[in-house]
């Protein structure tokens, strides 16, 4: 029997004021995790509102239930970002994370050939080189108590995007550009604030806000950055037997060739890509080191899978065979990418009403895909707090939407095997050169969930050399 009253009601809603519904037990960054983790305790997929019960001014799921996420991301329908990606629009404008539509769907036509593998396979020496001087800075830290590694893998990842997404070097790792890196952190941290904060949540609330303007100077300096780059590369002329060339490149090779993408679109894109390029794989390596450290055993298989490659070499020629090869590292990778998913939350817009088992979901509403509760899901993953890289060796479901990292469907990451690419030089490096230990005392994560999943108080570790 098919409802024809609002299906939203169908999902339970946890206790809320009954004028202002859940607004007053709104998470923070700080205890997303845990207060989303504990809405979920009243069902699978749960109702949430803003304003008075008979007339919500806004209403909205959140969920990890896998019929729904499988409904959602496989839908052609649904396929409009959620509205609390607004804040990111100032930057990103109409980039690929955010645009949608015919729009989205030309952008993502044009820009899946830049992910080919044949391109992949040339930044295989950017990330070899940037990592090289990456393991360079971590030996200042060997021997101390602690190393918190987010500051310093940040401006790894940075480095490696500007070098595979414009083509240019921005060497934060040496001190350089540090306006870029400046204005980034600070975009970063207005997008969050404003996605967390009643006041600055409103345009109109927002232009009254120091944050305003500041955001105004930082947007200046990303902007005008590649705007400067994308005009030192008008004039080029790119040849058939070409060197490597970055995504930005690419981009103005095929806009030229076909005329189908103007300056301010590329720019747009290329934005993107250094926002979804840096953050995102910063978390994961963090993760990933810290998630060896607690495990010498996996560490252990890890360095023994390096030394079938390489031998005792610790500075090899990686090739991009040598990566696909690294099948163990990968199933660390995955598995810490199941328990500390790098992107924890996503969220899709109704732009028309739909049905989803026999209930209608109406137009506008927002909907939360909790990744990082799905992956805890042990009907999918039993005993699913323990950290077992096993789990991936072989692994087959026929519940493909029950580890989505990368997300899933049309609107999934475009970048998911750059970043596997990535994470593998990155963190095969480092184990050929250090042994990761715990601290002591054992440091803690207190996660939080910023535009990618962190630790407030940061991600610690200690580093002893290998002889
Ligand atoms: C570990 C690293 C990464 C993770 C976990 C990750 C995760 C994701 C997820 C979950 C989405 C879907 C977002 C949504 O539905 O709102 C996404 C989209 C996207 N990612 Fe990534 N990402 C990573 C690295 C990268 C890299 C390195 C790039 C670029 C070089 C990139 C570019 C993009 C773009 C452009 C989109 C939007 C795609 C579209 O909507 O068509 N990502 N990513």
């Amino acid at each position: 029997k098919h409802h024809t009253e609002n299906g939203l009601h169908k999902f339970p809603e946890p206790p809320g004021n009954f004028f202002v519904g859940h607004i007053l037990q709104a998470p923070s960054t700080e205890n997303a995790i845990a207060v989303t983790s504990k809405f979920l305790d009243y069902g699978k997929t749960i109702r949430l509102r803003c304003g008075p019960a008979a007339c919500p001014i806004i209403e909205g799921l959140v969920t990890k239930d896998y019929n729904l996420i499988e409904f959602i991301l496989s839908s052609n329908k649904i396929l409009t970002k959620s509205e609390n990606y607004k804040f990111l629009r100032a930057w990103l404008r109409n980039g690929l994370l955010l645009s949608d539509g015919d729009y989205w769907k030309r952008h993502r036509k044009i820009l899946t050939p830049a992910f080919h593998f044949e391109i992949l396979k040339q930044f295989v020496d950017v990330f070899e080189l940037v990592g090289d001087i990456f393991v360079k800075k971590l030996e200042k830290y060997e021997g101390m108590s602690s190393v918190d590694l987010h500051p310093l893998v940040i401006l790894l990842t940075l480095d490696i995007i500007s070098e595979t997404a414009m083509g240019t070097k921005i060497d934060v790792q040496s001190g350089h550009n540090s306006h870029y890196l400046k204005s980034v952190k600070e975009i970063c941290r207005i997008v969050i604030e404003r996605a967390f904060s009643p006041i600055s949540a409103f345009d109109f609330s927002f232009w009254l806000c120091k944050d305003y303007y500041k955001q105004k100077k930082a947007l200046k300096v990303l902007h005008g950055f590649t705007s400067e780059v994308l005009n030192s590369k008008k004039g080029q002329v790119f040849e058939k037997t070409t060197k490597k060339m970055a995504f930005l490149d690419l981009l103005l090779k095929f806009s030229r060739d076909e005329n189908v993408l103007s300056n301010d679109e590329i720019r747009e894109e290329v934005d993107t890509f250094m926002f979804e390029g840096h953050d995102t794989t910063a978390a994961g390596i963090c993760f990933i080191l810290y998630c060896l450290a607690d495990h010498p055993d996996v560490q252990a298989k890890v360095l023994q899978e390096q030394k079938a490659l390489f031998g005792d070499e610790k500075n090899p020629a990686v090739a991009y065979s040598d990566l696909q090869n690294m099948k163990y590292l990968e199933c660390v990778i995955k598995e810490t990418c199941r328990l500390y998913p790098p992107v924890p939350v996503i969220g899709r817009y109704t732009t028309e009403e739909v049905n989803f088992e026999g209930y209608l979901i109406p137009k506008r509403t927002n909907i939360v895909l909790f990744i990082y509760a799905l992956h805890r899901n042990p009907d999918f993953f039993p005993e699913p707090e323990k950290f077992r890289p096993e789990r991936f060796e072989n692994f087959h479901t026929s519940f493909p939407y029950a580890y989505i990292p990368f997300s899933a469907g049309a609107r999934n990451c475009i970048g998911q095997k750059f970043a596997m690419l990535e994470m593998k030089s990155v963190i095969s490096k480092v184990v050929r050169h250090f042994e990761v230990k715990p601290t002591q005392p054992r440091h803690e994560l207190k996660l939080s969930v910023e535009a990618v999943l962190k630790s407030v108080n940061g991600i610690k570790v200690v580093l002893k050399k290998r002889h």
